[in-house]
């Protein structure tokens, strides 16, 4: 046995070391003792559990985050100055002995190797060492590592790919193939670091994180799960593998199940997901399985107290001592005084559950018809009050959030206090996602640059300079920055160490080389304007005193408190207090119109038609698009390889809106197309002719000196009826089109009235259809053939 290990490490020492170097001795169960220092990012007292030194953490210490960074780029500076042949020679060996330990090892304890949660003596003594070195190469400087998720094991970009192969189950080196990996990574399953990305095809890393998130040797033991009180059997953990529906996320924990409805959650806590129904489990729902106090049952289990409040927003009553019986269809029903009554009718059950997460069903409740399809009765209010739902969505960036807060600030309540806040921390949570796009671009720019210069050798000289370089410190933050973002750890050092890294962002903001980048912000994708606007004042804006002026939220990006669906409930009638009287069509009858504008972020949109159906009975779909897309482009990975498929903005918008007329649930629900940042477009027309987008490749505008229209205007009405001919070919409707620079709120007043308008109109198009067309379309109805080459 002795003898074996010998000879195997004799064999694998000899691969590392070059040619005719002398084989060290062999020492049985020896660790070879560390020899550089770990170097500490600039951790968060949040983010720093575990991993920085105590008197690191800018907050503990009562330092500010500079100097933290200072002692941080230090210890890099003595670590580089320390890692010499020698060093290196001796972190192979330990690399190599490593390995060939953790083969003893497993075969002493006989682990089973398809499962995980085993931590291992090698993994313990890795981690221990927890050197910032290669352990191939041995070599310490490295702008980026990544790591083995069973061993810890650390490579630079020159290796991993050597010593992780083709990872079949993810991140781990050939030598740990088929092992668990160690609990304390389990976190990291899936979340690359930006390494990868570099070195592959965005298919290729989207494979690899697949196949560590699904293979069998990185998921759970049955041992490791309790459900209803009871440890699986391996026969109960297949099935709940294999399911149509298993658990997004299974980590190990007890964890309680109900089967009639599917709903899964940890035990003591609210239903976290919905999974497959009548998984036959040994254990059965305990009525405490959620630690409810709150005498509302849904199949017996005792509610909590959020499941009562999402229930409450959803209008549903619920005394006290109420069961609800919840089937897998999402069938709700109610036993209430022995008489058992659906509550699917409400439109509003379905929009909260689904904004919770909660399960809903699909189509209307089984024996149930919605009386009208585009009003929904408010609860509580007068039957003669309707909510007519304005449905607004466009690509994401066309400033369907700005058109919404400045309604909001238009005809809405104030801000509260709590929004406010949530507004706040969107901004500073913005502004880090903003610094790290500029950080990310300059590195780019900087490696091209010295790409050219070296000849496209990988390894640059550190001592280089140019117009992208930034100082060690800056540079040390940029590192920490992006490696924090690009595995996800973003959430736990945000909002807590906000204030710390102010000046630091400033700074950054401020640095030359970050202007310099900044100039080149079209070669930056997703990089609004608003980046300039905050990140100049970033002291003031990461201040504890500052709160967000009205200017402020409508340059910040999103609306709170959910980025996905949001929604106000507003009146333009006369009498509601921010009623203006503007209409034609406003009769004096004592109906009063309430308008519930919802917005959606049109990637849920996209990526599963779950909302569109949500919203079946809207009363005026509202589609934005933004002028300045025409000559905007989007990078998209392609199917295969690593090339990206460039599309413009202004073609994926008319895909977006030709899915969203296509929908069959509102084949009889008027769409109005704001067509956006006017402001913007009258400029970029005169720079970037409109014809670079294909789609307006025959615009032919009439020379302005022999037109009373300018060229913005032109271009502007040759949109408009582009969109217009699409839909009249789709639909044999016509669509209504209005102006905005949602920044400006009157124009965004003027479109809300118009929008309103349109529903009025529709009410009454019985009565008068075309003396309404005609009057509405009049405002923007001009032929597109007016700016149509002739052929
Ligand atoms: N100049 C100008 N900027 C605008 C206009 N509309 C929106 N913006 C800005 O464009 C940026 C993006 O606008 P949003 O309203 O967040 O866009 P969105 O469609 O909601 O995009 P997501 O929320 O990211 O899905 C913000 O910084 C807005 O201030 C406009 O008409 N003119
Ligand atoms: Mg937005």
């Amino acid at each position: 046995m002795e003898r074996n290990a010998r000879q195997d490490w004799e064999d694998i020492v000899r691969k590392m070391l070059p040619l005719g170097a002398s084989i060290p001795q062999y020492r049985s169960m020896e660790i070879f003792p560390p020899v550089a220092e770990p170097i500490y990012f600039p951790v968060s007292n949040v983010a720093s559990s575990g991993t920085s030194r105590p008197n690191c953490s800018p907050r503990l210490s009562g330092n500010s985050g500079l100097d933290c960074l200072s002692s941080v780029s230090a210890s890099l500076g003595s670590v580089q100055d320390s890692s010499n042949n020698a060093r290196q020679q001796s972190l192979g060996r330990t690399s190599a002995v490593d390995r060939l330990e953790s083969q003893e090892v497993d075969k002493e304890h006989n682990f089973y190797p398809e499962y995980v949660g085993i931590t291992t003596e090698k993994n313990e003594n890795k981690k221990k060492g927890n050197r910032r070195v290669c352990y191939t190469c041995g070599k310490g400087k490295w702008k980026t590592k990544e790591l083995c998720l069973v061993c810890d094991a650390k490579y630079c970009s020159s290796c991993v790919l050597r010593s992780m192969g083709s990872m079949p189950e993810g991140r781990k080196c050939v030598t740990c193939i088929g092992k668990p990996v160690t609990e304390s990574n389990r976190v990291l399953l899936g979340r690359h670091r930006r390494l990868l990305s570099r070195l592959l095809g965005h298919l290729e890393v989207k494979q690899i994180m697949k196949a560590e998130k699904e293979c069998l040797a990185n998921h759970c033991r049955p041992e490791q799960l309790t459900v209803n009180g009871y440890t699986l059997k391996p026969e109960e953990m297949a099935e709940l593998l294999r399911c149509p529906l298993p658990p997004r996320k299974l980590n190990p924990g007890r964890y309680w199940y109900d089967m009639d409805s599917g709903m899964w959650g940890k035990e003591g806590k609210r239903p976290n997901s919905i999974i497959s129904s009548h998984l036959s489990f040994y254990g059965r729902l305990n009525q405490n399985a959620s630690d409810g106090d709150t005498d509302v049952h849904i199949n017996g289990r005792e509610i909590t107290k959020f499941e009562l409040r999402v229930l409450k927003m959803a209008k549903i009553q619920c005394p006290r001592s109420t069961n609800f019986w919840v089937y897998d269809d999402g069938r709700y029903e109610e036993e209430a005084n022995g008489r058992r009554k659906y509550i699917w009718e409400k439109a509003m059950s379905r929009f909260v559950f689904t904004l919770f997460s909660l399960h809903v069903p699909r189509g209307p409740p089984r024996g149930q018809r919605y009386v009208s399809r585009n009003h929904a009765i408010v609860p509580n209010l007068s039957e003669k009050i309707t909510v007519q739902k304005l449905f607004l969505i466009g690509l994401q960036g066309s400033g369907i959030s700005t058109i919404f807060k400045q309604a909001k600030i238009l005809y809405g309540t104030k801000f509260t206090f709590e929004e406010l806040q949530d507004i706040k921390f969107m901004i500073q949570s913005n502004m880090y996602k903003y610094i790290s796009i500029l950080l990310d671009g300059r590195e780019r720019f900087e490696e091209t640059i010295f790409n050219l210069f070296s000849g496209g050798g990988v390894d640059s000289d550190e001592s280089a300079q140019c117009i992208y370089s930034i100082s060690p410190r800056l540079k040390h933050f940029s590192d920490w920055l992006l490696d924090i973002i690009a595995t996800g750890g973003f959430d736990a050092f945000f909002p807590a160490a906000t204030r710390e890294y102010a000046s630091l962002v400033e700074e950054v903001w401020k640095d030359p080389a970050i202007q310099e980048t900044y100039k080149r912000k079209d070669e930056l994708h997703f990089l609004p304007d608003a980046a300039e606007y905050f990140l100049s004042r970033a002291v003031e804006v990461f201040s504890d005193e500052y709160e967000p002026s009205e200017r402020d939220i409508l340059y910040s990006e999103g609306v709170p408190p959910l980025n996905a669906l949001a929604f106000i409930d507003f009146s333009l009638d006369s009498g509601s207090p921010k009623s203006r009287p503007y209409s034609n069509f406003t009769e004096p009858s004592t109906r009063l119109s309430l308008y519930q504008l919802i917005r959606v972020n049109a990637k849920g949109v996209i990526d599963d038609c779950k909302w569109v159906e949500m919203f079946e009975d809207v009363r005026v779909v509202v589609f934005c698009v933004a002028l300045t897309d025409y000559e905007q482009i989007s990078s998209f990975p392609m199917k295969s390889g690593t090339k990206v498929l460039l599309r413009n903005r202004m073609l994926e918008s008319k895909e977006l809106f030709e899915k969203m007329i296509r929908q069959n649930c509102y084949e009889d629900t008027p769409f109005v197309l704001i067509l956006n940042k006017y402001d913007l477009f009258k400029e970029n027309v005169n720079r970037v002719p409109l014809s670079t987008c294909e789609w307006f490749s025959d615009f032919s505008p009439v020379q302005p000196d022999h037109s009373n229209q300018t060229l913005a205007q032109q271009a502007y009405h040759y949109v408009a009826m582009k969109f217009k001919d699409l839909y009249f070919s789709l639909t044999s409707r016509k669509l209504f089109v209005c102006q905005a620079s949602a920044r400006d709120r009157v124009t965004i007043d003027k479109a809300f009235k118009f929008i309103t308008d349109v529903a009025k109109w529709d009410d009454k198009k019985e009565d008068n259809y075309f003396d309404a067309e005609d009057s509405l379309y009049s405002k923007t109805d001009v032929s597109s053939l007016s700016f149509t080459r002739q052929e």
